[in-house]
């Protein structure tokens, strides 16, 4: 009997090979394989503590491993840094920015920094600040802006270059609903035109709705990735993620809140 004709593999946007990590006696990372095959929308859910964040921060060149290697289309993040992040967007956890600097200039500075010439800069910088509903916020200072509105600007800046790939740490954390509908369309137009989008999320129902593959993470270890429909394996992802990285043991009631 033969297999089913599944058509051509598809080529790898990032590919993760035995990354690993530790924090002192925290081993945040464990020897991650994962490959993410281009044109993906991939989500990568976990519990808190699971490894996400160091997992992404190794794989776009934020943070060095410990062992284990992170190849972008190909290129190593570690061997050829500069050819491997020319084609990442990134949008780190908890962005600490210039934040004395505008929202206008900080995409400008992001822009330049990436090697664009300065009226492609302008062009983007307000293209952008348009699309993210950011025209009026473009001459405010980044320090005043609010959680979801930095965010933004932090996607921006991931934006300025038009990259390849885009790396994105709960993109959508504090973001109102509104503004996330803007970034939705960005970010499917953005698969729909040939790029891959690798994005951490708490949200299962968000995941389900715009990823169509997903990783789960626990204990700094791959725990079940592929297709949505693979991992859910029939069930919804909520109660697969519950099954796979177990419900919270310690189930004490707090007594002492109850009002009556
Ligand atoms: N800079 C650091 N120093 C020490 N320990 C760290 C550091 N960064 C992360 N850790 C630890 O590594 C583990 C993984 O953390 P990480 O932030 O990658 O998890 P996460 O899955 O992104 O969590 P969350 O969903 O809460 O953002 C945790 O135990 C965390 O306390």
């Amino acid at each position: 009997m033969t297999d089913a004709p599944t058509g051509p593999p598809r080529a790898i946007a990032l590919s993760l090979r035995g990354l690993t990590k530790r924090f002192g006696a925290t081993l945040a990372v464990d020897r991650v394989d994962l490959d993410i095959p281009t044109h993906s929308f991939y989500g990568v859910v976990g519990p808190n503590g699971a490894g996400k964040t160091t997992t992404l921060s190794m794989a776009t060149g934020l943070l060095q491993p410990d062992a284990g290697h992170a190849l972008i289309h190909g290129v190593d993040m570690w061997r050829d840094p500069a050819a491997a992040k020319a084609m990442v967007g990134v949008l780190p956890d908890g962005l600490h920015s210039f934040d004395r600097l505008t929202g206008g200039e900080l995409i400008s500075y992001a822009g330049l920094m990436r090697g664009l010439p300065r009226e492609t800069v302008r062009e983007r910088r307000d293209d952008l600040l348009a699309a993210l509903d950011l025209d009026a916020a473009g001459s405010t200072l980044v320090t005043d802006y609010s959680a979801g509105m930095t965010k933004k600007i932090g996607l921006a800046c991931a934006l300025v270059h038009a990259p390849r790939v885009l790396v994105l740490d709960e993109p959508f954390e504090a973001v109102d609903p509104v503004s996330a509908g803007a970034i939705r369309r960005i970010l499917q137009e953005f698969v729909a035109s040939g790029g891959t989008v690798v994005m951490s999320s708490h949200v299962m129902a968000l995941v389900e709705r715009l990823c169509d593959h997903v990783a789960v993470v626990g204990h700094g270890r791959i725990l079940a990735a592929g297709t949505l429909d693979e991992v859910r394996g029939g069930e919804d992802l909520e109660a697969r993620f519950v099954g796979l990285v177990g419900d919270i043991e310690d189930q004490r009631d707090l007594t002492w809140l109850r009002q009556s």
